[in-house]
């Protein structure tokens, strides 16, 4: 109980390395019940669901704000250092930075280049073609 130790993850989903999973403010908006409840923090995502019922300030407040950002009203309590710390426990991912980009991004790949280079191909024949036709004439 005495606050001399840190980051040690007591076998739980590890938060400090290796990449975390990403999640959209949609996918975390789907889990606003109590058969579900993320909270955003921070920009990170907690899965507190397990968490509703040992919760000190009681599983409504927490209801309140499931499936949403709630960093400003985990930082009006004023929570202490040892709630920060059990925050860890609870982390599952980060947040998506963009989040209307996640399934589509290999079309905008391909229709950023491929219109370009295929106007570029039809311009250089309409060119070759015109000067061609101009030298026969
Ligand atoms: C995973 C996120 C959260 C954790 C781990 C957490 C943890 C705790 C802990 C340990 C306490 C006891 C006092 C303290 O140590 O500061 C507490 C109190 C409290 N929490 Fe949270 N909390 C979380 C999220 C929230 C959120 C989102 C709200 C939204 C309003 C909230 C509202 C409160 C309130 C009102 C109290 C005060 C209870 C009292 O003084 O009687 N908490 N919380």
């Amino acid at each position: 109980m005495e606050g001399g130790r840190r980051g040690e993850a007591a076998g739980t989903t590890a938060s400090g390395d290796g990449p975390a999973p990403v999640f959209t403010l949609e996918e975390v908006a789907k889990r606003n019940s109590s058969r579900e409840a993320w909270l955003v923090i921070h920009g990170r995502v907690y899965d507190v669901t397990r968490f509703l019922a040992e919760h000190p300030g009681g599983e409504e407040v927490l209801l309140e704000q499931a499936g949403k950002d709630a960093t400003e009203s985990f930082e009006d309590v004023g929570h202490s250092t040892d709630a920060r710390e059990m925050l860890k426990q609870y982390f599952i991912g980060e947040v998506h930075p963009n989040p209307s980009r996640t399934s589509s991004g290999q079309t905008s790949f391909w229709s950023t280049w491929l219109i370009p280079i295929f106007g570029a191909l039809v311009l250089g024949l309409m060119y070759r073609y015109y000067m061609v036709d101009g030298k026969s004439s």
